[in-house]
Parts: C-alpha cells; structure tokens; sequence
C-alpha cells in the first residue's frame, strides 16, 4: 500500500535518505536537490509526498495554460519547475523573477490534502504559508504574480532540473588532485509520483520506480541506529573513524 509509505519516510530526514540512496543505490547525489531554501513551517518535521509535477514555461509558449491547483491528489508534494530555458546553474538559479506559487494557492493546495510545495523558482506570500502552517520550498522569493510572463503548460510530466554539480575526473598525467574535479551542467530529473522528502536541508527525491521501497526503508532504520551508536561512543571520547567503521561495515551485509 503505497501511502503507507509516506508513513514510514516522515520518520525520516532528509540526509538518512540520501544515505540510504547513496549507500545502497550508489547514487553520489543521493537524491538531493541543491539550493532551496524551507519557506515555512520551520519545525524539524519532515514533509513527504508524491511528487505532482507541474511544467512552467514562458507565457509565449504555444500551448495553453492548465489549470494543475483544483486537482491535486490528497498526499502530494507539488512540484512547479520551468523549462530548461529558463533556469540557470548560477543562483538565483532562474531568469523569472515573477513568483509562480503564494498563500491563496498554498490555502487550495493544502484543503486538497497536499503535504507541501516545491518551487524552482521564486514563491510569494510566506506569511500566508506561515499562517496556514503549510510547508513551502523555493530557490527564491518574489514579490509579482507570473501574468504576462509565465505559465503552467503541464501536468503530471517528467521535470528536468539544471544543476551544477563538481564530477571527479581521472587526473591527467603530471597533474595534482586539485585538477581532478571540474564543475559540470547535468540536468537531474524528477517523475511524477516519485516519493519526495523535505526538510531544512531542502529537498531529496527518491527515484521509484527504480528503488525497492521495502529494502531501502529498512536500511535507512539501520543506518539511523547505527549512527546512534556512532553519536553515543563520541560523546564518550571515543575516536570517531573506528567507531563509524565498526557500526557501518554491520550494515553493508
Ligand atoms: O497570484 C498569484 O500568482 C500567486 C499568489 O499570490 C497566491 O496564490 O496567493
Ligand atoms: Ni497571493
């Protein structure tokens, strides 16, 4: 029963995802999305979620606007992010200024049982969101609605996320281990209905349709114990490295 997952993942921080990603699904990025910032409801809870995607794109684009706030699935974490044309790997990270996302659609989303909002681009309103205790994620803030300039073209598509991201390279010869990472675009996508979680540290996707939901919750259970007992020998003193080995190897198995 998938919702029964969303149960399980609130238990969770956003960083023993990415552990769980990283060290069982070998993904360096673990997951994470880089450079949002928590909007609201700044209380160590998770927000979890299935991602419902909606495409932005600019208000000249030939197709029509959609209508994607009066039909959120309960248990959704709405996910709004432009076409690659409008997004930049260098903060703010995107070339609207326009807010796409505020109070009276945070209001709509969250009476449709929606967990939260992620925006890759810039939000307005956060006092609205403060208010109504609705969790919101965005690169950026702003103060103008999107008429004229932005539009919602899609739902439910697949989102291609540009990111700068630093990627090791084999050093070439001669060379020192300063030259061996070099700063690359790659575009990281999110599907719709992928398991998402937020928190403080912004935003982790689990890509699901290629995890094994069961396997990767039980080791994040494991990874958490064990770091537990890793928190409990360094408030003794003890050396942290041996410590992390000793606990961590435990769980590779
Ligand atoms: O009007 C808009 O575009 C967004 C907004 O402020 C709201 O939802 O309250
Ligand atoms: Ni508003």
């Amino acid at each position: 029963m998938p919702d029964e997952y969303i149960r399980l993942l609130s238990g969770f921080s956003a960083c023993d995802v990415a552990d769980g990603l990283q060290n069982v699904y070998g993904l360096s990025d673990g997951g994470y999305f880089p450079n949002l910032s928590e909007r609201s409801c700044k209380n160590g809870k998770s927000v979890v979620g299935r991602a419902y995607t909606v495409l932005f794109a600019p208000a000249s684009d030939p197709r029509p606007a959609v209508n994607y706030i009066d039909a959120i699935p309960e248990g959704s974490v709405v996910t709004l992010a432009y076409t690659p044309e409008l997004q930049t790997t260098m903060a703010p990270y995107t070339y609207v200024n326009n807010a796409i996302f505020g109070g009276l659609m945070a209001g709509r989303a969250q009476f449709q049982g929606a967990s939260g909002t992620v925006v890759f681009g810039r939000v307005r309103d956060v006092d609205e969101f403060e208010s109504l205790h609705y969790p919101v994620y965005s690169y950026g803030l702003g103060a103008t609605a999107s008429k004229g300039v932005v539009k919602p073209v899609a739902v439910g598509v697949p989102l291609d996320i540009v990111t700068c991201a630093a990627v090791p390279q084999e050093p070439a010869a001669g060379e020192g281990a300063g030259s061996c990472h070099q700063r690359r675009r790659t575009t990281m996508r999110i599907e719709s209905g992928d398991y998402i979680v937020c928190d403080a540290h912004g935003m982790v996707r689990i890509p699901t349709a290629n995890v094994d939901m069961e396997k990767l919750i039980s080791y994040i259970k494991s990874s958490i114990e064990a770091d537990q007992l890793v928190a409990r020998d360094i408030a003794r003193g003890e050396p942290a490295e041996a410590s992390k080995k000793r606990y961590r190897s435990a769980l590779s198995k």
